[in-house]
């Protein structure tokens, strides 16, 4: 039997179970990788906003860190809110000096409806600390207009920022999610090949989307953990999200969450 893979998240809370830290693993064990956090903030959200947040002490995420680190070495990383530069510092130092491991950064900036996660003026300190650092950074269209302060209305301007953030901020790949544009779900990969790759998957209507970015960033962290080639990871998270989007939950007064053991019941009708 194939040694188990392990996959490492770190991230925010979501006490309703939808995004952050929650959604990551439960999708880590969907996709057969065993799932490792380390918490940065612990966020009193739910479906339908942000309450209140507790930002941990840096020294108490790096003690998590280096717990998890000595012990049980990930094959894989991904980050998703990071919401102080003090954060971030600790972690461009810590995830610089790890050698070979895949690192995904999801450069979350806000909740479904809109709730701030990362403190004010800091924005530009995660362009400029960890998303050099990415294997692949998967920003929604808000995100990337941030990063490289372009407007996006089109599937040329996603391709023309996801070249901007491969050569002008240094990740190695880009996929761009184009949920929020023009009602499509069509998503553009790009990277340090030079070739683009347009994903696409049914759209679901629906309001229940809660936690579809932290989903994909997950799965694409599971697929790279296993040592699955980067595009072939990416395919395969887009069909796992967009699963868990056709059969989200309507529970909740919000935005209710994604169903992560949806792909699990499409495999098994095939
Ligand atoms: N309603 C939907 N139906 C199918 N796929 C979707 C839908 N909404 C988003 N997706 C896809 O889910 C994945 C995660 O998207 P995510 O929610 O992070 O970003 P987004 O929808 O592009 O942006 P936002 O968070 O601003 O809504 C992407 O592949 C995106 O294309
Ligand atoms: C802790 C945390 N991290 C991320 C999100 C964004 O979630 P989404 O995937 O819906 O953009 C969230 N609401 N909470």
């Amino acid at each position: 039997m194939t040694p188990i893979k392990h996959a490492l998240t770190i991230a925010g809370t979501d006490p309703t179970g939808g995004a952050g830290i929650q959604a990551d693993l439960k999708t880590f064990q969907e996709l057969h990788v065993y799932g490792m956090s380390v918490l940065t903030s612990i966020v009193a959200q739910n479906t339908m906003g942000v309450k209140d947040i507790h930002h941990l002490p840096i020294d108490f995420i790096e003690l998590q860190l280096q717990s998890v680190i000595e012990d049980i070495y990930p094959h894989a990383i991904k980050t998703g809110m990071i919401a102080q530069k003090e954060m971030m510092a600790l972690l461009a130092t810590k995830l610089g000096s790890l050698q070979n491991v895949p690192y995904i950064c999801d450069p979350v900036m806000m909740a479904k409806n809109g709730d701030p996660l990362l403190e004010k003026d800091v924005r530009s300190f995660l362009r400029d600390t960890l998303v050099p650092l990415a294997t692949i950074v998967t920003p929604n269209i808000a995100e990337a207009e941030d990063l490289i302060d372009m407007k996006i209305d089109t599937l040329e301007d996603m391709k023309k920022a996801a070249e901007r953030i491969i050569h002008e901020l240094g990740a190695k790949y880009v996929v761009i999610k184009g949920g929020s544009l023009n009602g499509e779900a069509t998503d553009v990969f790009y990277g340090k090949s030079r070739e683009f790759h347009i994903l696409d998957a049914p759209r679901t209507d629906t309001k229940h989307t809660h936690g579809t970015g932290c989903t994909f960033s997950a799965a694409i962290t599971s697929e790279l953990a296993k040592g699955i080639p980067i595009f072939e990871a990416v395919k395969k998270a887009k069909q796992f999200t967009a699963a868990a989007i056709a059969h989200s939950l309507n529970i909740g007064h919000g935005y209710g969450p994604t169903n992560h053991w949806a792909y699990r019941l499409n495999a098994s009708s095939n």
